[in-house]
């Protein structure tokens, strides 16, 4: 098999008028589909329930997205029982021919890759670069674990020869798993998290999240069309207390894939400890939790560099990224400077409906609404209200880009992921005391300096324990292949998505020594 090395999909931001004419002709043939209703897919077939989930434009809530079939246990018994059965062949598939496979879904990704970016918009409010940027990446996703698998080909492990014996130790696939997504990346994410164990053959039953099953059922659509075996992959949309905890619980769930919330994750991973009758090993559980992520600038920082790249750390869509910068940490002599510049600029940003392209859209659904209002008022409380802080006006979750400054580093709003537009100022000394604030959370996801001070940057590379350091640009938008992705401490087990390690989780190594 011969392929090019990996490169980045290139991120379209929208410059041209041509782009500009795609994404518009893209947004009408999306719209023009709502409504349009998606079937599970079990053992390589479309088949409906008796009940829908719908999926909301979170701009204009009254509009359909669109539905799909709702899973109950029934279908999460068959779904586990076709992926068993797919895993009989696959797990023996040459490793070439996998890897075919996910490098022809990358394809046809390409090929639609204005429609799902259209998708995004409709179904989840991401501006059209966030969409466009997160299609990229699941693209990335399939073509670098296609790639990635290739090295572990039978019998890849190198083992110091013994006389007289004929050792080796080789590479087997676990089974069949379960990859449970979260809605705030709902093509990478999701995609990645099926390709990864996938590709170095075991199967998978995928429950997408609850908001965003419409760009779940166009992504099995492209693994139907790139011709995955049946079994090898399934879509199984539900209720994550439901659905989600049945397969979590299962005997049959050799391992579990799960991105999304702390309070999930941690449950998740009690349940997954338990025996269950028939259970004949212990699951393999993949967690990659949240974040309360720290951008630090000191006195020596450009300060307009540090203002755009805060901005987008904060404000890309909408914060709702695990790797959003909550927590701005500067140090007194930078502190007037930079916040006159932050805020000028913030005061500026256009909030609106998600396809007319604005800077923020709307947060993901009226519960993340709720929830970002409720840190607001206890914010109100814990610091100074500079900027924002309200609702906006309008049908959809329009939430006003909001600063807060003065606040402790014990706060609420300090402490707890908030996952909305919504930016935690703490003044501090100096460069030390930013560290020790920097690294006073349970999580440990992104971070980043702004500094020119060669020290600085040394000391933190050292001292700023985040599974993902940034110096001087911001701190969202890990390339696949280039950063790889995972925090430390509560933001979870640190797999390190797009990364060359990845691979490796979702495969166990046998040994076999034979005498002559
Ligand atoms: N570290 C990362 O790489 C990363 C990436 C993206 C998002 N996140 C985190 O994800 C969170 C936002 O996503 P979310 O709101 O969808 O998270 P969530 O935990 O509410 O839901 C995630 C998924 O878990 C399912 N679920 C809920 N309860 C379940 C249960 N009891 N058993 C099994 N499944 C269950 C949901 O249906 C959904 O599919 C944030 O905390 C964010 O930081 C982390
Ligand atoms: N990998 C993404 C964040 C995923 C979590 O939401 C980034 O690097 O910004």
């Amino acid at each position: 098999m011969t392929v090019e090395p990996f490169r980045n999909q290139p991120i379209e931001t929208f410059g041209t008028e041509e782009a500009k004419r795609e994404m518009r002709e893209a947004l009408r043939r999306v719209k023009a589909e709502f409504g349009r209703h998606w079937g599970l897919y079990i053992d390589g077939a479309w088949m409906d329930t008796g009940e829908k989930i719908l999926s909301l434009n979170p701009s204009a809530p009254k509009e359909v997205v669109g539905s799909v079939a709702k899973a109950g246990r029934a279908e999460a018994e068959a779904a586990l029982e076709a992926a068993w059965r797919a895993f009989r062949t696959w797990k023996d598939w040459p490793q070439e021919d996998r890897s075919r496979l996910l490098l022809k879904a990358a394809a046809l990704m390409k090929r639609r890759r204005r429609e799902l970016e259209a998708a995004l918009v409709y179904e989840i409010g991401k501006n059209w670069t966030e969409a466009s940027a997160e299609v990229a990446e699941a693209i990335d996703f399939l073509e670098y674990y296609a790639r990635q698998a290739l090295r572990y080909k039978y019998p890849s492990v190198e083992v110091v020869p013994f006389p007289g014996e004929d050792n080796e130790s080789f590479y087997i696939p676990l089974g069949a798993g379960v990859v449970i997504a979260p809605w705030n990346f709902p093509i990478a994410i999701f995609t990645g998290m099926i390709a990864g164990p996938v590709v170095v053959g075991n199967t998978v039953v995928a429950k997408p999240a609850e908001d965003t099953v419409v760009i779940a059922a166009k992504v099995f659509e492209i693994f139907h069309e790139a011709g995955f075996p049946p079994g090898v992959v399934n879509l199984l949309p539900g209720e994550g207390r439901e659905v989600g905890a049945y397969l979590v619980e299962h005997p049959r769930t050799r391992f579990i894939n799960f991105t999304g919330s702390l309070e999930v994750g941690l449950w998740i991973h009690e349940r997954a400890a338990k025996l269950a009758p028939g259970q004949k090993w212990i699951k393999r559980v993949f967690l990659e939790l949240g974040g309360k992520d720290a951008l630090i600038v000191d006195e020596t920082a450009d300060f307009d560099a540090a203002t755009e790249g805060i901005l987008i750390s904060a404000y890309g869509f909408q914060g709702q990224k695990c790797s959003a910068a909550s927590r701005l940490i500067v140090t007194e002599k930078a502190f007037e400077p930079l916040m006159e510049r932050v805020l000028k600029r913030a005061e500026r940003l256009v909030v609106g409906p998600a396809e007319e392209n604005p800077d923020l859209g709307p947060v993901a659904s009226r519960a993340q609404e709720e929830k970002v209002l409720s840190y607001i008022e206890i914010g109100k409380g814990e610091g100074q209200l500079v900027l924002g802080g309200e609702r906006l006006e309008g049908e959809g979750y329009f939430i006003a880009p909001t600063v807060f400054t003065e606040v402790p580093p014990t706060a609420k709003i300090a402490q707890e992921e908030i996952f909305g537009p919504v930016l935690s100022v703490i003044r501090v000394k100096d460069f030390s005391e930013a560290l020790e604030v920097a690294n006073g959370t349970v999580y440990g996801l992104t971070g980043g300096v702004y500094s020119r001070k060669r020290e600085h940057l040394e000391r933190a590379r050292r001292e700023f324990h985040v599974g993902n350091l940034y110096f001087n640009r911001k701190i969202t938008g890990a390339l696949v292949g280039v950063q790889p992705f995972g925090g430390f401490h509560l933001s979870g087990t640190n797999t390190k998505a797009g990364g060359p390690d990845y691979l490796l989780h979702f495969l166990e190594m046998k040994t076999v020594a034979e005498r002559f």
